[in-house]
């Protein structure tokens, strides 16, 4: 859970203000947005009574923005923009998130789009029939486990927003960081294990739409950086992590 602070601002301006009213806001978001202290800030406005607006600002933390953004330079550039409509605040007060948060179905997860389980499943096949006859590579994964590849599948697929069949049935981020361990995987085979997937990529029939292979491969450099790192004779076991849940980024899918 986040240690965000959500400032709720709630504000009724008669209808004849409003159009000054959003004026003065555009201008008081350039202090928002030069602002270190906030993570993103919205100004709506009620569909039912359109005399009433609410502004919701996070920040990244009460203290930040009552020490930090009220004494800073910003300060006075913003206040003197809104100072009009103080008077007009119906509440104005700091919310701490809570666990009840998530996200809907509008927009599909990597997992279902790429075509769950199965698509997965194909994708480590794929991938390590070729690993195997990989100079670079087979040293690395001859012998290992015939489950080898399935499991990558479920990593793959949890991490994409399927189910947790990974954490419940394997472990959970430490487990599978501890799995390269020692390995000394190095630049060279970092960059053909990343050729290699996008080849199984293709051959596994998964989505060739830009914005998924991006999410994907955004994806892929991360963790196969992640790989060398830990694989390597400098690394830390992590502590206590939660499985990475990768979406679309700035990409979200093209649904005509
Ligand atoms: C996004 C990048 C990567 C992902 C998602 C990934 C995923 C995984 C997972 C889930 C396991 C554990 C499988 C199990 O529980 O049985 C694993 C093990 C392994 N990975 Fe990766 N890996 C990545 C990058 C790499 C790279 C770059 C290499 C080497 C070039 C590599 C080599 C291996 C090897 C050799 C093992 C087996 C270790 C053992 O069981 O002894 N991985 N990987």
């Amino acid at each position: 859970m986040t240690a965000h602070t959500v400032e709720y601002i709630r504000y009724r301006i008669p209808e004849q203000q409003s159009a000054e009213f959003l004026a003065a806001y555009t201008r008081a978001a350039a202090s928002l947005k030069a602002a270190p202290q906030c993570v993103d800030y919205e100004l709506t406005r009620c569909e039912e009574d359109l005399e009433h607006f609410i502004l919701r600002i996070t920040w990244t933390s009460t203290e930040d923005h009552i020490k930090g953004f009220r004494t800073s330079e910003v300060f006075p550039d913003f206040l003197a923009a809104i100072r009009p409509y103080i008077g007009n605040i119906e509440e104005m007060r700091h919310y701490q998130p809570t666990d009840v948060r998530g996200t809907g179905a509008a927009v599909p997860t990597l997992y279902d789009w790429a075509g769950g389980a199965e698509a997965f499943s194909r994708l480590t096949t794929a991938f390590y029939d070729r690993a195997l006859k990989d100079e670079l590579l087979a040293p690395l994964f001859e012998g290992l486990h015939p489950d080898h590849a399935e499991h990558v599948a479920l990593w793959f697929g949890e991490v994409f927003g399927g189910p947790t069949v990974y954490s419940d049935t394997q472990g959970g981020h430490n487990h599978m960081v501890a799995k390269h361990m020692g390995l000394g995987v190095n630049e060279t085979q970092r960059r053909r294990w990343v050729n290699l997937i996008q080849d199984a990529a293709d051959e596994a029939g998964l989505p060739t739409d830009a914005e998924f292979r991006s999410a994907f491969l955004a994806y892929v450099e991360w963790g196969t950086r992640l790989a060398v790192y830990f694989s390597g004779p400098d690394a830390q076991a992590p502590g206590e992590q939660p499985v990475p849940k990768w979406n679309w980024g700035a990409a979200p899918p093209y649904q005509g």
